[in-house]
């Protein structure tokens, strides 16, 4: 089977494959097997590791900016995730400028060297037609980042193919704290509850993904079928949509993500006059944290809740040509509004009953 798969006249120039999934979920270690299965397949592969390429500190100012901040909630962090796509598609079109690229705030450009580095052949083999494999290992945890690199496939002609690994929440928290410098538990829970694995009933592009179980040890047939997803992918190159089906779909989740940011900005608003009015009724500085603890936290379960809901439904807001912006109003008051008076008053109750 490895031999066949390898000898198939392959009809796209590259594939990128998608590995995604909780952290500890193992999907570093698998690229890495897959790497050198491919490689023994004589395709040439690169592991684009996004925990290597994007700068330290991009990723810790998330995630400490209030204690359970993930890394997709700043306009910051998707600033370095399209900034990989750009690096993957500028080194398609060009390869030889990677020697030459310049310093980057976005990207280690050591390390985006280092990357590409299996891929870059002599050039009088560079016509060679061998697929080059792209192996993007991120979280990748909602679809609307995955959707992003099925875009630009999508732009070049090229293969696109998912793998989700599916690891129980309590073993990848065990195999993250047995790491040198493990991700905060508490990143890991949030992300569980974020997670959006891929799903080709629900969103057709979805359509070339496996799911493996990486609780226990990945098996050889597993790497097996992963190598054939991938073979699957690079024989059926994706092209430029002709209707205007992803087009709607980009739209929707762009929707969706300004729906949420509006709520989000809603509710800090909110969150602030909750502040000041708890300043104002002399609640002691101690329950102020919590206070503010608990609001963000009722913030944060609000807004994932009315991502669900409008990824749903928004295809209906659409076509019914409803005012999102109303919409996103009167669920802001409706829901959150509420809760936060429910919160604000119990501190309000217990400082006065004090
Ligand atoms: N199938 C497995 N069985 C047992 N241990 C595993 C398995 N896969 C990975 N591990 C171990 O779990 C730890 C985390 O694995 P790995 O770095 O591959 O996870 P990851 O999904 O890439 O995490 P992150 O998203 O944080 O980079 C490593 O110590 C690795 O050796």
């Amino acid at each position: 089977m490895a031999a066949a798969v390898s000898q198939r006249v392959l009809k796209a120039p590259a594939c990128l494959c998608v590995f995604c999934g909780l952290p500890g979920a193992g999907k570093s270690t698998l690229t890495h097997r897959v790497l050198g299965t491919a490689t023994e397949h004589g395709w040439k592969a690169a592991v684009v590791s996004y925990d290597e390429l994007i700068p330290e500190q991009a990723y810790y100012s998330e995630v400490e900016e209030d204690g359970v901040k993930l890394k997709d909630m700043h306009t910051n962090w998707k600033s370095h995730r399209q900034a990989v796509l750009q690096y993957i598609e500028q080194f398609l079109k060009r390869p030889e400028v990677v020697v030459e690229l310049p310093s980057s705030p976005l990207i280690h450009v050591a390390a985006w060297q280092l990357c590409v580095q299996p891929l870059l052949q002599p050039e009088e083999l560079n016509t060679d037609g061998t697929p080059q494999l792209f192996l993007l290992d991120d979280n990748f945890y909602y679809q609307s980042m995955r959707h992003e690199v099925y875009q630009l496939a999508r732009k070049l002609s090229l293969g696109f193919c998912q793998v989700y690994l599916q690891c129980d929440l309590e073993t990848c928290i065990s195999r993250n704290q047995s790491r040198p410098r493990p991700t905060p538990v508490k990143v890991i829970m949030e992300m569980e509850k974020r997670l959006e694995c891929p799903n080709p009933h629900k969103n057709p592009w979805e359509f070339q993904s496996i799911s493996l179980n990486s609780t226990n040890d990945v098996s050889k047939s597993d790497i097996q079928r992963v190598i054939e997803l991938i073979s699957m992918a690079l024989n059926n190159p994706l092209s430029p949509a002709e209707d205007n089906t992803e087009q709607k779909e980009a739209d929707r989740l762009k929707c969706a993500m300004s729906v949420v940011h509006q709520a989000d900005q809603a509710c800090r608003r909110l969150i602030s006059e909750a502040m000041k009015t708890a300043r104002e009724n002399q609640v002691p500085s101690e329950h102020m944290r919590v206070l503010a603890a608990r609001l963000n936290e009722c913030k944060a379960t609000f807004l994932l809740d009315l991502r669900k809901q409008f990824l749903q439904e928004v295809r209906f807001l659409q076509e019914e040509d409803v005012n999102v912006a109303q919409v996103v109003k009167r669920a802001v008051e409706s829901v959150f509004d509420d809760k936060k008076n429910e919160i604000l008053s119990q501190f309000i109750i217990i400082h006065k009953t004090m």
